[in-house]
């Protein structure tokens, strides 16, 4: 699991839209071959799709080929009403962008059956191949989509009975008032949602600070759901710095330590966008060694990542999209701490093993280049510890 800290819901969203738009090109989708995207409502995504539809505008990026599945929808609450997310979902995004109106999938509240809707929505996912990339929010509670605490993990698209924190923290939508608010939902499942190739999941504000850290510090349990996220193989949570405190020190120094290990020790150019290392050689850590010890070259080889500052995120995206897509390329001659247990995400590596990971690579180094220093020369690194 990779998690990704930035200052503040702005550089959250920014961050979120820009991958958003790279893993879409990256793809090249085709008719015969659509990016399928699993798309959330909620207040958090909102300026993600403000990004997403000025990268359209600016034709960055294109929806062409692209299909989409919202997560969720209340029950019994009609499509044109301005807090469905039908309406949600329109308004913010499908009618600001050349998404073709067949792409579109919505679950239908409305609907007669509820169950023989939830399941032609799993029959649909299946038809169009699965879902690529899941982007989701999370609720206070640690819900994703609809799936409240004691959700099976196993669970697919189904009708759900809504919390009460939820319904109260929805209640703003509702001009405040509790009862206005639907009490059931359609939602797709935990098990919809890890069936997905990469979940996305953007976590913001210090009201979410508990959950992230149920989340991701303790176990997998069904009272927090979105702590399915650790089983899966290719996921992203994308938060600001509020939520990130309730996390342990070490754990927030960990996760900010892969993106510099990322970006002054292993090379911006050998990660791919979903963070494998790909065609990595050990001249190539040798090669970042020997240039930030020369002072003339540190600056070009230890580019200190600046998470606050959107142009730097721009640019560094860039570079990776200029890159031949290499997800699953073979890592090369790097050692275990920097594999992940799937083999290919540097972000995975196990945490006990490297709480320092600085520290394990430098090592690595040593051993495979006959690098003959102690540890990586703290300037070189920026150390956070
Ligand atoms: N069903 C939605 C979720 O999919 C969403 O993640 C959550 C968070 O919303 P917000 O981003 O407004 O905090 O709200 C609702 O419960």
């Amino acid at each position: 699991m990779r998690l990704i800290i930035r200052e503040d819901p702005k550089a959250v969203a920014y961050y979120t839209a820009n991958y958003v738009r790279q893993r879409i090109n990256e793809f090249k989708p085709t008719r015969k071959r659509p990016f399928v995207l699993g798309l959330p409502t909620g207040s958090t995504p909102v300026e993600v799709y403000w990004h997403l539809v000025d990268f359209y505008k600016r034709s960055e990026v294109t929806f062409r080929n692209v299909v989409t599945f919202s997560m969720d929808e209340y029950v019994g609450l009609p499509q044109s009403h301005p807090e469905s997310y039908c309406s949600f979902m329109h308004r913010h995004l499908y009618d600001h962008i050349d998404l073709h109106p067949k792409n579109i999938h919505m679950l239908n509240g409305n609907a007669e059956d509820l169950a023989a809707e939830c399941q032609r929505y799993e029959e649909k996912i299946k038809e169009v191949g699965g879902i690529e990339l899941f982007l989701g929010g999370i609720g206070p509670d640690g819900h994703i989509a609809f799936n409240e605490p004691g959700s099976s993990l196993e669970s697919v698209t189904r009708v759900k009975t809504l919390a009460y924190e939820t319904v109260l923290a929805n209640a703003r939508f509702f001009g405040g008032d509790v009862n206005k608010v639907p009490k059931l939902a359609l939602t797709v499942g935990v098990g919809t949602v890890r069936a997905a190739r990469e979940v996305l999941l953007i976590i913001t504000g210090a009201h979410k600070a508990v959950a992230l850290a149920k989340c991701i510090e303790e176990g997998v349990n069904h009272m927090w759901t979105l702590s399915v996220v650790q089983l899966h193989p290719s996921a992203m949570i994308v938060c600001d710095e509020d939520a990130t405190l309730e996390l342990h020190v070490k754990t927030v120094r960990y996760f900010k330590s892969i993106e510099q290990v990322q970006e002054q020790l292993i090379g911006r150019q050998n990660i791919s966008l979903k963070g494998s290392i790909s065609k990595l050689t050990s001249s190539d850590i040798s090669h970042q060694f020997s240039a930030a010890t020369d002072p003339m070259a540190s600056s070009a080889a230890g580019v200190q990542v600046d998470p606050s500052n959107s142009d730097s995120e721009s640019s560094a995206h860039d570079d990776y999209s200029t890159r031949p897509e290499s997800e699953d390329d073979d890592v090369g001659s790097l050692t275990d701490s920097q594999h992940s247990d799937n083999g290919s995400d540097t972000s995975n590596a196990d945490m006990s093993s490297s709480t320092n990971a600085l520290a394990a690579s430098s090592s690595d180094a040593q051993c495979t280049t006959g690098f003959s220093g102690s540890s990586v020369p703290a300037a070189t690194v920026g150390s956070p510890f």
